[in-house]
């Protein structure tokens, strides 16, 4: 029954309106609520229990427990079943008694699982990261790169070459992401490593993804180029090595440049400058030129957003966020990425979708 109130207005829609900024004032919740089972360590403990975990076995089973406390653990459980992160199953035992099993997700976030999200979960959450969300609407008033900026007064790589844990957990990150791109590019694309005898993986972070791709094409000659903190102590092996540099100021001459998850982090000027560099370096290698393999997203059309692709959307929107409040990227569509691209000197480019998610990873080469 749709009820009007003494100003008129429809209760009905008045309630929807303040449930809607509810769920928005405390979605954190949802984020805050997985980092406490991470850091109490349940998906781990609940998958080496081998069985639906009952709550009185996981609540012996956490280390350090406050007895005091034990009888909350459910309360957390139950919004973490919830949100997808784990389920219940009947053990079919004489109590009838309910036991918590992982999800696809949890599994994710399991410590030894080489695709394990953890390490991004508990950079992205950590109150170096989380702070300078605080700083957004300060930032919009002041002359600051980022708000990340704002909050710590140096850039998010400069933070990064100062602090082991940040620098550790953020390389760990996205060594796992790229383990899940790896055998998905390497099948999907070998034809673009075809006829190459040297690569550049700039901002290439740990290798994981250039080691996938040598072990595939055992006659690449790869580098891998990333800053300072990030290949230091990490070793040569066979055709792949490691140098340290800035892609702003000289990229390895090399028949072809990998940038995965590269120009998403820099506005337009500098990733003018980073495929000016990329161009520079495949000309001194081949006076015919080369290519340039870009692994980003390409963000769906404005007219796409808000119809079937509404979830992929929101994550979409999520890293675009995430670029302008921790470095000084954007998320691009297609025409802002070929205006990148011609602008750079580049004469063509092509995309080939690699993960049709909400990432929509794409491969664009351009020459
Ligand atoms: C988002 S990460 C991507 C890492 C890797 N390409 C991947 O996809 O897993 C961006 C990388 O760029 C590196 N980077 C940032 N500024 C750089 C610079 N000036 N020169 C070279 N690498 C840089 C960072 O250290 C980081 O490893
Ligand atoms: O926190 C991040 C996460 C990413 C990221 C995660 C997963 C993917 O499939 C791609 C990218 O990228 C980041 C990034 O580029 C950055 O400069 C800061 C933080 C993050």
């Amino acid at each position: 029954m749709d009820m009007v109130n003494a100003n008129g207005e429809h209760v009905n829609e008045l309630l929807q309106a303040q449930a809607h900024v509810w769920n928005h004032i405390f979605n954190f919740i949802n984020s805050m609520s997985l980092k406490c089972a991470i850091d109490l360590g349940i998906p781990d403990i609940i998958q080496n229990h081998g069985k639906p975990m009952t709550i009185t076995e996981l609540v012996a089973a956490l280390p350090m427990l406050n007895p005091t406390k034990a009888c909350n653990i459910y309360r957390l459980m139950r919004i973490l079943v919830h949100s997808g992160f784990f389920a219940q199953r009947n053990l079919c035992n004489d109590a009838q008694e309910d036991g918590y099993v992982l999800t696809n997700a949890s599994r994710l976030l399991l410590k030894d699982n080489p695709l394990s999200v953890t390490p991004f979960l508990k950079a992205m959450l950590d109150p170096i990261l989380t702070e300078p969300w605080h700083c957004l609407g300060t930032w919009f008033k002041n002359n600051d790169h980022t708000p990340f900026d704002t909050t710590h007064g140096k850039t998010f790589w400069d933070y990064a070459g100062h602090d082991q844990k940040l620098n550790s957990l953020f390389n760990e990150g996205m060594a796992s992401d790229a383990r899940l791109v790896n055998s998905i590019l390497i099948d999907k694309c070998k034809k673009v490593f075809e006829g190459l005898n040297s690569l550049v993986d700039v901002g290439g972070g740990t290798g994981t993804l250039s080691k996938a791709i040598v072990d595939a094409f055992p006659h690449l000659e790869c580098i891998v180029l990333d800053l300072p903190h990030v290949v230091a102590n990490l070793q040569d092996s066979g055709n792949l090595k490691y140098v340290a540099g800035d892609m702003f100021k000289e990229i390895p001459a090399s028949d072809a440049i990998l940038l995965k998850w590269i120009l998403h982090d820099w506005n337009d000027d500098e990733c003018l400058k980073i495929l000016k560099r990329c161009k520079e370096a495949i000309s001194r290698q081949n006076k015919k030129g080369g290519k340039v393999m870009i692994i980003d997203m390409v963000l769906m059309k404005n007219e796409k957003m808000n119809g079937e692709a509404f979830n992929s959307t929101e994550t979409q929107l999520f890293f675009d966020m995430l670029m302008m409040v921790l470095v000084t990227g954007k998320e691009r569509q297609e025409e802002e990425w070929a205006k990148l691209f011609f602008a750079a000197g580049f004469s063509n480019y092509k995309i080939t979708p690699i993960l049709e998610t909400e990432s929509s990873k794409s491969l664009e080469w351009i020459r």
